[in-house]
């Protein structure tokens, strides 16, 4: 059994993993935490893995608590930079028997999304993203966006692919959207969406378009859990859930 305690358990998916956790015959939920609670708590309850769902702002604070306590940690959260990354990272020296997965997105689509996008992308002029989500989502763009620009610019600059054409000079409003790593990231919140992500490419007279939708939050309960029975197996760092699996 692998003992799990769930950080952010009262949000959309604290709760969803709560009920994942439980129903998986290999783990017990022995700690669900929120605001307030302390990371020391889970310990107390005899947890191995630390799985955090909360927000941005806390998540880091979070998983340095949580690898002081000796604990395997399961992220989710989005939020992350590249210096919070490279804290977790040395911190995870002092601590080399732990793992740490990061992942921005744990649903199998969006994982093979951000992984085909990238390997795609070099050989079309133009590429696009479009991220749609419910309009409860405090950050824009999604973690999810954010990691497929950084595979999508990486793959293209590697490739020694030009930017994306654009005669765009006047666009007082911001109607391109965000420039995530050179590319264009558009976000809708719409009332009804869950989570959904299209990468658009173009060459002359042609588009390759690849959508991924999750219409439930369940659809990331099978990464979570992935990411759960895996990460002790995994030291150090890793970003992506394309880490664990193979690809
Ligand atoms: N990787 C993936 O596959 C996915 C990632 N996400 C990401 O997960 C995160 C959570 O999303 P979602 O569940 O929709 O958000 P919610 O707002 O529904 O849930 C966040 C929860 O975290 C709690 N919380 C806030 N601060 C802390 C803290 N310091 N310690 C413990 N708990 C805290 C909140 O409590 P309170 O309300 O009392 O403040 C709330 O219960 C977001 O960053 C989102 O982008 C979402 C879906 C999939
Ligand atoms: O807040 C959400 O809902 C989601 N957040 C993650 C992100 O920002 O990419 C993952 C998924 O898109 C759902």
């Amino acid at each position: 059994m692998i003992n799990v305690a769930v950080l952010g358990a009262s949000g959309r998916m604290g709760a969803t993993t709560c009920r994942a956790v439980e129903s998986a015959e290999d783990m017990a939920l022995v700690a669900a935490l929120d605001a307030g609670d302390e990371v020391a708590m889970a310990v107390r309850a005899g947890a191995e893995v630390m799985v955090d769902f909360t927000v941005p702002s806390a998540t880091e604070a979070n998983v340095h608590a949580a690898i002081e306590a000796g604990l395997h940690c399961v992220v989710g959260t989005t939020g992350w930079t590249a210096d919070a990354l490279a804290r977790v990272d040395e911190h995870l020296k002092e601590r080399p028997e732990l793992g740490v997965l990061i992942a921005p997105n744990f649903a199998l689509g969006a994982v093979l999304a951000m992984r085909l996008s990238a390997a795609a992308a070099r050989y079309f002029e133009s590429v696009e993203i479009v991220e749609l989500h419910h309009p409860d989502k405090v950050d824009a763009p999604s973690g999810t966006a954010r990691h497929t620009a950084a595979g999508i610019a990486a793959a293209r600059a590697t490739a020694g692919v030009a930017p994306s054409p654009d005669a765009t000079t006047e666009d007082p409003d911001g109607a391109r959207g965000a420039v995530v790593d050179g590319i264009h990231v558009h976000a809708v919140r719409l009332r009804g969406l869950v989570a959904h992500e299209e990468i658009m490419m173009g060459n002359p007279g042609e588009q390759f378009t690849i959508r991924t939708d999750s219409f439930d939050r369940v659809s990331f309960m099978p990464g979570v859990l992935l990411g759960v029975r895996e990460v002790a197996m995994h030291p150090g760092l890793t970003v992506g859930l394309d880490g664990y699996m193979s690809l």
